[in-house]
């Protein structure tokens, strides 16, 4: 099966309307305010409405307040949330009821010992994220341009669809594909040529890597 690529932290036409001609499967919007790849609700909703239907739209979120998701949904149609922040199993449990949407909850991971939450989030994630656990005191909890050991994840029963991130760019993730056994991949700095800037053939090539890799 084709591996499903998300590009993520897409903020203007050229990254939006470059990662849907090369085939990505999902688009991330970060609202999340710290961060470089901010998006507007109203932005995100105005790209979104460039090529209705030509990927899911994934809005990611840190620890999000209902209000904040509420808000951000009625100014800005989403298919997907992702929810980077130390969401708990019970706060996924009360999202989902709430706003009835799927949730992909992402887990930090250094070691072999973090892939146990998988369990515990199983029955209230409809997806799951790997990224590496950010640096210590860092401003982001995630799209920190860092990879971890993709080993980890090989031979893994994860019992919903995943992705792999952190640190993948278009001349890792073949190699990262084949050494996790991801059946999906997701990446921010990688396909960028400043911070929070994406750039077109970048996302290209990360595309075409990613659904080349056997
Ligand atoms: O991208 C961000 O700014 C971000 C902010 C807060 C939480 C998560 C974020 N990004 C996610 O991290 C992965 C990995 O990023 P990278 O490729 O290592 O830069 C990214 O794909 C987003 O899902």
């Amino acid at each position: 099966m084709a591996v499903e690529v998300k590009i993520c932290g897409i903020r203007d036409a050229e990254g939006f309307d470059a990662a849907v001609a090369a085939g990505a499967d999902l688009i991330g919007f970060v609202f999340f305010p710290p961060s470089p790849r901010f998006v507007e609700p109203a932005q995100a909703r105005a790209l979104s409405a460039r090529h209705a239907g030509g990927a899911l739209r994934v809005g990611l979120f840190v620890d999000p307040a209902d209000e904040t998701l509420a808000a951000t949904l009625a100014e800005c149609p989403l298919d997907i949330l992702q929810l980077h922040g130390e969401e708990t199993p019970a706060r996924l449990a009360a999202i989902r009821a709430r706003f009835g949407m799927p949730v992909m909850k992402a887990l930090g991971v250094a070691t072999a010992a973090d892939l146990d939450a998988v369990a515990a989030f199983a029955p209230v994630a409809d997806r799951f994220l790997f990224d590496a656990k950010p640096p210590p005191g860092g401003p982001l909890p995630g799209g920190n341009a860092q990879p971890f050991e993709w080993r980890l994840l090989a031979g893994r029963a994860i019992p919903r669809p995943w992705l792999l991130a952190g640190g993948l760019t278009p001349d890792n993730v073949a190699e990262a594909i084949r050494c996790a056994g991801a059946p999906g991949v997701d990446v921010s700095s990688g396909v960028e040529r400043a911070r929070g800037v994406k750039d077109a053939a970048l996302i290209r090539a990360f595309v075409a890597a990613a659904k080349g890799a056997a």
